[in-house]
């Protein structure tokens, strides 16, 4: 047991039924604190590795530890929070207000805490002024901070964000950058959005074939280009410097 650990996983071994091998001997640290990313190529098993750490699916073999208590499959461990990669699945109550207070009310909360804990996550999140509306009607920006407004609300100690930016557009994006950056929250971040987790993450997992082959610091690992080429992947635009001339485009 390591209390000083926010997360600790080691030898963690998963097959699904019918797909053996998905994860296979991942070992992984994330202190308090700390903004992890993992990128990867398709089938990696970045989301499958995030299903584990909240207990959904249960490991052929190995531990996963949540601040120094094992985590048992099926049992519910507030101080973890998932952001689901499709926001529909994580919201289905009648108004966003209703979906944001889910979680505390299952915790047991008091009515005036609930109301408390919604106000301030539909606040953190900007979507305040949606807590009226259904979740169904939503943008898919909207969707994706009212299901953050909805793990905020469980005053999580760590959260899994499972391809947040997936499908936004730039002005959402840049809100959910903005958000990630200025929340303070110990996350793990799963992207193939490589500039978000250049902006946001302090340390980056490269997953390939249910295994962490590579992990460092952002800008050093993902400007490796021949790491990044061999599972996969292309270095990020922003680590290239740029040699073409700059033409201004003319307004009209
Ligand atoms: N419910 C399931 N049953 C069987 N196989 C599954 C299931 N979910 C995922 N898999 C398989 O497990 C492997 C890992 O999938 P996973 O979704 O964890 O990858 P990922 O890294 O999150 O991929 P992506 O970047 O495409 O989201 C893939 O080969 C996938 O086909």
């Amino acid at each position: 047991m390591n209390e000083l650990l926010a997360l600790s996983v080691s030898g963690l071994n998963f097959s699904y039924p019918d797909r053996p091998g998905v994860l296979r001997g991942v070992e992984l640290r994330v202190s308090p604190g700390e903004r992890v990313g993992v990128i990867g190529p398709n089938g990696a098993g970045k989301t499958t590795l995030f299903h584990l750490l909240c207990g959904v699916l249960r490991p052929a073999s190995g531990q996963v530890e949540l601040f120094g208590k094992p985590v048992i499959p099926g049992e519910f461990r507030p101080e973890i929070g998932l952001v689901f990669q499709n926001p529909d699945d994580q919201l289905f109550c009648p108004s966003v207000r209703d979906d944001v207070a889910f979680g505390p009310q299952n915790m047991g909360l008091p009515q005036k805490e609930v109301r408390a804990r919604v106000t301030a996550a539909l606040e953190t999140t900007g979507t305040l002024e949606l807590a009226d509306r259904p979740p169904h009607h939503l943008s898919g920006g909207e969707k994706r901070m009212v299901a953050i407004a909805g793990v905020l609300a469980m005053r999580p100690r760590l959260i899994a964000y499972d391809e947040p930016s997936a499908s936004l557009d730039i002005r959402s994006r840049r809100r959910l950058i903005r958000f990630l950056q200025g929340s303070g929250e110990t996350f793990l971040l799963s992207s193939h959005d490589l500039e978000l987790v250049l902006e946001v993450c302090d340390r980056v997992l490269l997953m390939d074939e249910g295994r962490i082959v590579a992990e460092g610091a952002p800008r050093e690992l993902l400007g490796d280009t021949g790491l990044m080429e061999t599972h996969g992947l292309e270095k990020p635009h922003s680590l290239t410097p740029h040699t073409a001339p700059h033409h201004e485009p003319r307004r009209t």
